[in-house]
Parts: structure tokens; C-alpha cells; sequence
């Protein structure tokens, strides 16, 4: 029975992506003039927020060139704008060692978002993560291997971020305190029910630790028991350098992730394929569409409103993080960083 709901789940889904991809790409308006305060990052098994109504979808060129893909905008039954990014494209042709997130970023701080929800299918390393349960995680360790592109500053125009608490704590608490309590656990037997795990519901105020490696292939088993000696909770291969970009962009960010395997450590347990990442993901997908429309409600009636201040504290930080002296900066330096920063850096 439950098993019969959520295929039609899945089958209704399938047939509203494909008639609002058919909307979307034939004729929604390529601008849109109001600001965005909000955006969804989507990750692998997430290419749409299908229970918005799309009214924009907008191309968009930086100086670090185009983000993944078209920012699909949508608005929510009270008439918030939200953005839609694809992290690995909308057919998911992008590694993740190859996603413009400095395009991304660029692109949507342009547009002007004040806050990211980022969503991230990730492997769990520990027992009690089970495959389908939802983390909000606190810290990250970071596993790339240097050969993405992580900063907008480069040689001539040095800054740095502070990146203590990779997650911004006002968005992370508004997240934590507004998970739905029904809707977003409906189609699942009592004892299969996920759990959404934070610091403080579930890890006695513990951190929760993503690992974020280079892939694309998954870690190794002795790799996998090296992160879990290490206090990870769970893994992925897209936290970063999004979640510094965002941080440069003084944008604040949040990613909730989506656990679909135990990766490699758990020897009871087959080793993580794509097929099981995909099959969890899509038996999920309703519920995490359901997710991501409430907290959209919720975090964009808070930015509307300021009640809490969401990426208050962010904003002009950058100009005070700057270690060379803007006279001495090429032009064509300061021209790029205008994108990012208007007025920050004025060009003489
Ligand atoms: C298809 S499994 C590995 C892939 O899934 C995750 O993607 P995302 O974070 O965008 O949901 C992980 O980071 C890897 O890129
Ligand atoms: N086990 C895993 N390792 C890295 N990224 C993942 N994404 C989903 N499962 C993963």
C-alpha cells in the first residue's frame, strides 16, 4: 500500500517535470525584475521544485562564466520569489569537480539572494543515519583535492573569509525549528519514518561533521573508517567550495542533506552504487519537495520581514576582509569583483 503511494508519488512527479521542463524552456519569460531574496541549490534526484509555479527562467553571464545551468524562478501560494539552481545541470551532466560554483554564486548574488538552501544527496557514516534520513549538518572537513576553483579573490586582489562556522547558524536554526512535524513524514510505516537530524535534536548538541571529498569515484573502506575516526557524520562531493563562495558572496547558506547509502565502512551493508543513491533519492524526492516548499514559505517570510536577521551580519563583511590595498588593484580586478560587490571597491 505505502510501496503503491509512492510509486504513484513518483510517477506523478516524473509527468509534472517533464510538462513544466516543457513550459519552462518553451515559454517563460527570460527576465524577471523584482529581487530574489531566496535560493534552492538542488543536488543529484532534485532538477526542479515541482510544486511552485515557475514564472521566469533566466540565463545568466558573470565574470566566472555561466552557472550550471538556466535559474529557474518560481513563486510560493503567497507570492515569494524563489531561484532554482541545478548544481550538476539539469540532465546532471556536470562532476561534481565540475561545477561553475563561482558561476553560481555570481549568478545568483546578482540576482540578489540573501540566503542559499542547499540540498545534497551525501552517504551516512554512522549507524544511526539511516539511508532516507535528513541531516542538518554544522561543521564540514574538507577532502577536495585543490583543483577546484574556490575563491573569487586571486593574485593582485587578496581577502579572506571567516569560515569557523561553515553553516550559517541564524538560517540553520530557522531550519531546524520548522522542519513539519506531518506532511513531509506522510507515506511511510511509523517504525520507517526518516529522521531529520541536528546538532541538538538528535547529537546532544554535538557537531554534525559533513565530509566533503574530490570523487567522483566513493571512498575506499579504509577511507571510510578514517572519517568516521575522524567524528564525520556524513559524506558528499558538493559542499565545497560552494559553501565558501557563499560565504565570499556574503550570502547565507545552509545545506540539508539527504542520506541514501552507508558508503563503504558498514561491512553488513553492500558498498554505495549510483543505483542505491538514486533508488533512496527517488523514493524520497516527494518528501523532499514537500520539505523544501516549507521551508521556502518560511524562510522567505523571515527575510521579508527580517525577524531574524538572516545574512545580517554577513553583509559588508567582505570589505573589512581585505588584505591589499584597493589603489594598487588592476581595473579589470576591481571590474570583476563590482559584479559581486557593487561599490565595495569603486574603479577609478
Ligand atoms: C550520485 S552519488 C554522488 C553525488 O551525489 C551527491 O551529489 P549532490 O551533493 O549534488 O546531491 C554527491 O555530492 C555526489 O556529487
Ligand atoms: N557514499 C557517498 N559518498 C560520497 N558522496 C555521496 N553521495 C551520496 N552517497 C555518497
Amino acid at each position: 500500500m505505502v510501496q503503491r503511494r509512492l510509486t504513484n508519488n513518483i510517477t506523478k512527479l516524473i509527468t509534472m517535470a517533464a510538462h513544466r521542463e516543457h513550459i519552462e524552456l518553451g515559454s517563460l519569460p527570460h527576465h524577471f525584475d523584482k529581487p530574489v531574496p531566496l535560493a534552492v541549490i538542488g543536488g543529484t534526484g532534485l532538477y526542479d521544485l515541482p510544486n511552485l509555479k515557475p514564472v521566469a527562467r533566466l540565463t545568466i553571464s558573470t565574470p566566472w562564466g555561466f552557472p550550471s545551468a538556466p535559474i529557474t524562478i518560481s513563486e510560493t501560494d503567497s507570492g515569494y520569489a524563489v531561484a532554482f539552481l541545478a548544481r550538476h545541470g539539469q540532465h546532471h551532466d556536470l562532476l561534481p569537480t565540475d561545477v561553475p560554483s563561482r558561476a553560481n554564486m555570481a549568478a545568483l548574488k546578482s540576482l540578489g539572494v540573501e540566503a542559499i538552501i542547499a540540498f545534497s544527496a551525501v552517504g551516512s557514516l554512522q549507524q544511526e543515519i539511516k539511508p532516507r534520513d535528513f541531516v542538518l549538518p554544522t561543521q564540514i572537513i574538507d577532502r577536495t583535492k585543490g583543483i577546484r576553483p574556490s575563491t573569487f579573490f586571486e593574485r593582485g586582489f587578496v581577502a579572506h573569509a571567516m569560515f569557523g562556522e561553515p553553516f550559517d547558524l541564524t538560517l540553520s536554526k530557522i531550519i531546524s525549528e520548522n522542519v513539519p512535524s506531518s506532511g513531509f513524514l506522510e507515506g511511510f510505516e511509523t517504525d520507517a519514518r526518516p529522521t531529520f537530524h541536528t546538532k541538538h535534536n538528535t547529537n546532544n548538541g554535538e557537531d554534525l561533521t559533513l565530509i566533503c571529498m574530490e570523487g567522483p569515484q566513493f571512498s575506499t573502506r579504509a577511507e571510510s573508517k578514517l572519517y568516521r575516526s575522524w567524528g564525520g557524520s556524513v559524506i558528499n562531493m558538493s559542499a565545497l567550495p560552494e559553501a565558501k563562495l557563499a560565504r565570499e558572496a556574503e550570502i547565507a547558506y545552509q545545506m540539508i542533506c539527504m542520506s541514501t547509502d552507508y558508503d563503504s565502512w558498514n561491512e553488513s551493508e553492500d558498498p554505495v552504487t549510483v543505483e542505491t543513491v538514486v533508488g533512496n533519492l527517488k523514493a524520497n524526492s516527494a518528501n523532499a519537495c514537500k520539505l523544501a516548499a516549507h521551508l521556502i514559505e518560511v524562510v522567505s517570510k523571515d527575510l521579508a520581514l527580517g525577524t531574524s536577521g538572516v545574512g545580517k551580519g554577513l553583509k559588508g563583511s567582505m570589505k573589512y576582509s581585505v588584505s591589499t590595498s584597493p589603489h594598487g588593484v588592476k581595473k579589470e580586478l576591481l571590474e570583476k569583483m563590482h559584479f559581486l560587490f557593487p561599490g565595495y571597491w569603486p574603479v577609478q
